[in-house]
């Protein structure tokens, strides 16, 4: 890993002691990317600065003991990255996902890294919603779709972490045709007009 690379990591809220850890999992998706389309074939040259770092800063967005959602999880981002961090100190991660191979790969990460995490092969439309601190999304559905999935967990009481790009004002005003909500829009360290969407509270219109 750079040492710039490091340094934004610390900067966005990982631990150090979960830095080996985040090397292990880009170790094992670049093995699987290889055999499995996982991630598009350039996404590689890119994965410290684009997709490990965008999820890092979920981390610092999260507290200590955190249970998490991440729905749409992928090959795991933000998922597995915030269970990396959950290694290091505490709390735990599940992962929904509906496509088999990339279950097949979370699980495989999980496993050979210890992982507090699970992951549930299901649509999400379909899992069971258990009571969790956070739950978070990244390029899964524009925001009134993504609080239609957010819902069950949301009015359990979880706050919503979703990544948003440069649409994300015209994202919430076609929301609250929906939705009131209560948020706040976090600048992305990674994308110049992209934000973090952290949304406390959601009730339908
Ligand atoms: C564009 S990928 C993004 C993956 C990851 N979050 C990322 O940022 O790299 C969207 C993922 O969500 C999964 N997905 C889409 N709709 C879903 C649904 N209704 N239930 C479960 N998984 C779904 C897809 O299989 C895919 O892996």
């Amino acid at each position: 890993m750079q040492r710039a690379i490091e340094t934004a990591l610390i900067d966005a809220g990982v631990s150090r002691e979960t830095l080996p850890l985040l090397e292990g999992y880009v170790g094992l998706l670049d093995d699987w990317r290889q055999r499995m389309n996982l991630i598009g074939p350039r996404e590689m040259d890119t994965i410290w600065e684009r997709h490990v770092l965008d999820s890092a800063q979920m981390a610092g967005l999260t507290t200590a003991e955190s249970r998490i959602v991440d729905i749409g999880s992928g090959a795991g981002f933000p998922g597995l990255v915030l269970a990396c961090e959950a290694k290091t100190r505490g709390g735990d991660v599940t992962m929904v996902e509906t496509t088999g191979k990339k279950c097949a790969f979370l699980q495989a990460v999980i496993s050979e890294l210890a992982l507090p995490a699970k992951v549930v092969r299901s649509r999400i439309e379909n899992a069971k919603a258990e009571r969790v601190d956070f739950i978070t999304a990244r390029a899964l559905a524009p925001l009134p779709k993504l609080l239609g999935y957010a819902n069950p967990w949301m009015s359990k009481g979880a706050t919503a972490l979703f990544f948003k790009g440069e649409r994300w004002q015209e994202e919430l005003t076609d929301a609250s045709d929906y939705w009131t909500l209560r948020h706040e829009a976090i600048p992305s360290r990674t994308s110049e007009r992209g934000v973090i969407l952290k949304i406390e509270e959601a009730h339908r219109v």
